[in-house]
């Protein structure tokens, strides 16, 4: 056990990174995923099932939690550990990209941004003060920033503006966070898809010697070529001993491209999202199970998994569960997507730990390019 938040290399193997965070709440084996819990619940899982995949750490929401149930309240109920009965490290995001992505009428200034609640219209102010707070009330481990994220394609004065704005407040957060021992608050890079400005943001949020480095304002529109692109014009102005964080992503294949760049930690809703939605991630590429193909099939998604709902249901069952809308469909598929995406990090930590990365890349991606599943 520590009382320290400290990140450990452990290994490389070219760009990529192996790692260990060690914190009070637990470690975290880097790559790493994390399974977003925006509501302080990981939809269609019990969270006991989702540490049983290899999770060590999950991703919160503090617009989500500050809205419903209120972040005061989850303060006096415990905080969100003990609300959500996850013992493990949580990582919050700060809120200014879930405002801008599900809030309506906004105003943003240099004090932070005003928004209406997309539940009942409530007027709501966020300042990086306040969302540090809330932060802070939830108990979280992993503070973020809170900072601008627009949307690509975008003017580079506009651009220019928003990183810029972001640096300030990321200054705000650093001194609103203050010196937490077992806990961290990450900064997060902008610029979009300007190299200079991504290289001014990293460097000048590298002299704040922060413990963590998110790299935002990507997966935001932008083509893979673009985001990989910024990864390795950004990463190599990070400091080697501090994590990095690749906010929003991905598909398997963005995350072996971005691990490949030297990032070190992930979160996307896909495997979730996807799985409410009657899509399976397999080693052997994506399978729609509302399609009628699957009527009569008696095969599991995947005979060698060790999920159960890879393992031990057959597709015709899973196709009638997504056609029928029934609440299994979506509770087995987002355990076999999370199960998978959990099993590719484990075998991309152990391909940079025996300096086969590369080849074990190549293996992988070419079992999604494989004829019909
Ligand atoms: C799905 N794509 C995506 N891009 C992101 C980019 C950002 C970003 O730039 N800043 C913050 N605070 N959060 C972000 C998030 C939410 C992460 O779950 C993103 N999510």
């Amino acid at each position: 056990m520590t009382d320290q938040f400290t990140f450990k290399l452990l290994a490389t193997d070219g760009g990529a990174r192996r790692g260990k965070i060690s914190m009070p709440r637990g470690n975290v084996r880097t790559p790493a995923f994390m399974p977003v819990g925006t509501g302080g619940t990981v939809k269609a899982m019990y969270l006991d099932q989702v540490r049983d995949l290899g999770s060590d750490i999950i991703l919160g929401n503090t617009y989500h939690l500050m809205l419903r149930p209120g972040a005061e309240r989850v303060a006096r109920l415990g905080g969100l550990h003990d609300f959500a009965r996850w013992p493990h490290p949580i990582l919050t995001d700060s809120g200014g990209f879930q405002v801008m992505s599900l809030s309506g009428l906004r105003k943003l200034d240099e004090r932070g941004v005003v928004f209406r609640s997309h539940i009942d219209g409530a007027k709501h102010e966020m300042s990086p003060e306040r969302s540090i707070e809330i932060q802070g009330l939830l108990d979280s481990d992993i503070q973020m920033q809170l900072d601008e994220c627009i949307a690509l394609p975008a003017e580079p004065a506009e651009v220019q503006r928003a990183m810029e704005l972001s640096l300030r407040w990321a200054e705000r957060c650093k001194t609103a966070f203050g010196d937490q021992p077992g806990k961290a608050m990450f900064g997060i890079v902008q610029g979009g898809d300007v190299p200079e400005l991504r290289v001014k943001s990293a460097q000048a949020l590298n002299s704040m010697d922060l413990k963590g480095y998110a790299v935002g304002g990507l997966a935001v529109g932008e083509p893979q070529a673009v985001m990989l692109d910024m990864l390795s014009i950004t990463c190599p102005e990070l400091p080697e001993n501090k994590p990095r964080y690749l906010m929003g992503v991905g598909t398997p294949d963005d995350i072996l491209k971005s691990v490949a760049r030297g990032i070190d930690m992930f979160d996307c809703v896909m495997p979730t999202r996807a799985g409410r939605h009657g899509l399976a991630y397999t080693r052997f590429g994506k399978i729609n199970l509302k399609n009628a193909r699957h009527a009569d099939d008696p095969r599991p998604l995947d005979e060698e998994s060790t999920c159960p709902a890879a393992r031990d249901y057959s597709r015709a069952y899973l196709h009638h569960l997504v056609r029928s809308n029934e609440a299994l469909g979506a509770m087995l598929l987002t355990w076999n997507n999370l199960a998978y995406y959990q099993s590719l990090m484990a075998e991309i930590r152990d391909g940079i730990a025996s300096g086969k990365f590369v080849d074990m890349a190549a293996r992988i991606s070419e079992g999604w390019a494989r004829g019909d599943i």
